[in-house]
């Protein structure tokens, strides 16, 4: 029998685009509530412990109450697209290729808890020289990034596509985040293996999907002699053997006048690129992804198949 998929919040952003990426499948069945039913805790409840992964993709506080409903029933494993246990120890990090073992832990985890989109770009550019011992102890870290609007969900798709409303954004984009406590930082400080919190300095454009994030470093303060060329290494060996995060190679990176934030838009992968000048003392980190792709519904989908991997 296949397996049955329960998507919470179905009729959301993140919902919606999983159901697309699950369409014509024949090796799941998805289980779906009525658009009208989806606030129905009972019917909920039901459909989320008939399932063998149930995909949350609901606020933090409805995913809290969701996982409750399922926790005495061992047959149901989940999949959180919220912040709500992301650096939780007892859930698996959803963002395969940020280890080699990460895969095998998701595929064995009854609890996945899907990354945010900012930490996947953060975190897929800082970790691997983490690991690789290239930045120390101590450097203050700066993650600077945009998002397409898509980003805020509903609420501010509505904001931006309806300008009708009293509450329309107009700007063409904007700085968010001010207060610099944004939910993504503890994900990206502790999965990034980072000893101090980064500044982080988020900003929503016009456009529906897409993001780029970058992350600024100076070579003089970073650990054995680093350069453009040996950390653009780092970042290649760390991703060889997989096709979902690419390091784009030096040559072509050089040949770039500018990034497009939407380049990746509907797709499922995460670019990775090493700017900066050979001989000088900064580098500029900085991931291409789509954030509700690899940023969310499709890192959702992928750990799914992972799950459903015997
Ligand atoms: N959008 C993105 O790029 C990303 C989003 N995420 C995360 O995914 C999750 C969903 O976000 P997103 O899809 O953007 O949000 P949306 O607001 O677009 O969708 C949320 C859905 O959940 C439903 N919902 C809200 N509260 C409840 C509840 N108490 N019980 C049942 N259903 C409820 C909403 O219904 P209603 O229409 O009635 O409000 C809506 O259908 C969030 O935790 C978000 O942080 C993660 C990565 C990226
Ligand atoms: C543009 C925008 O508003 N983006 C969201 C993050 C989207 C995301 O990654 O969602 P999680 O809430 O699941 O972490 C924000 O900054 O809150």
């Amino acid at each position: 029998m296949a397996p049955k998929i329960f998507i919470d919040g179905e009729h959301g952003t993140t919902g919606l685009q999983i159901r697309t990426r699950m369409a014509g499948r024949r090796d799941v069945e998805l289980v779906s509530i009525p658009e009208a039913e989806r606030r129905n805790a009972a019917m909920r409840e039901d459909m989320l412990n008939s399932a063998d992964i149930a995909i949350l993709c609901l606020p933090d506080d409805a995913s809290k109450a969701a996982v409750q409903m399922v926790s005495a029933n061992n047959n149901v494993r989940v999949i959180d697209t919220s912040t709500a246990f992301r650096v939780n120890p007892g859930w698996a990090y959803g963002f395969a290729e940020m280890d080699k073992e990460q895969a095998e832990k998701i595929r064995a985890a009854r609890f996945v808890a899907n990354p945010g989109c900012y930490p996947t770009g953060a975190i897929g550019l800082i970790r691997p020289l983490r690991a690789a011992g290239i930045l120390p102890d101590g450097y203050p870290v700066t993650v600077n990034a945009v998002s397409g609007y898509t980003g805020g969900g509903k609420q501010m798709i509505a904001q931006i596509e309806d300008q009708s409303r009293d509450d329309k954004i107009t700007a063409p984009h904007f700085l968010y985040g001010l207060p610099l406590t944004h939910k993504h930082v503890p994900e990206m400080k502790i999965h990034g293996l980072l000893d101090r919190a980064p500044i982080f300095s988020p900003s929503v454009g016009k456009f529906p999907q897409g993001m780029i994030v970058q992350v600024p470093l100076h070579l003089d303060a970073l650990s054995g002699n680093a350069k453009l060329e040996s950390i653009h290494a780092a970042l290649t060996a760390h991703y060889a053997g997989q096709d979902i995060v690419t390091v784009v190679p030096l040559e072509e990176s050089r040949a770039l006048a500018r990034i497009d934030a939407v380049e990746l838009a509907g797709k499922d992968t995460m670019k990775l690129f090493v700017f900066g000048t050979p001989g000088t003392s900064q580098v500029n980190l900085v991931a291409l992804l789509d954030n509700l792709g690899k940023g969310a519904s499709g890192a959702a989908v992928q750990n799914m198949d992972l799950m459903l991997a015997s």
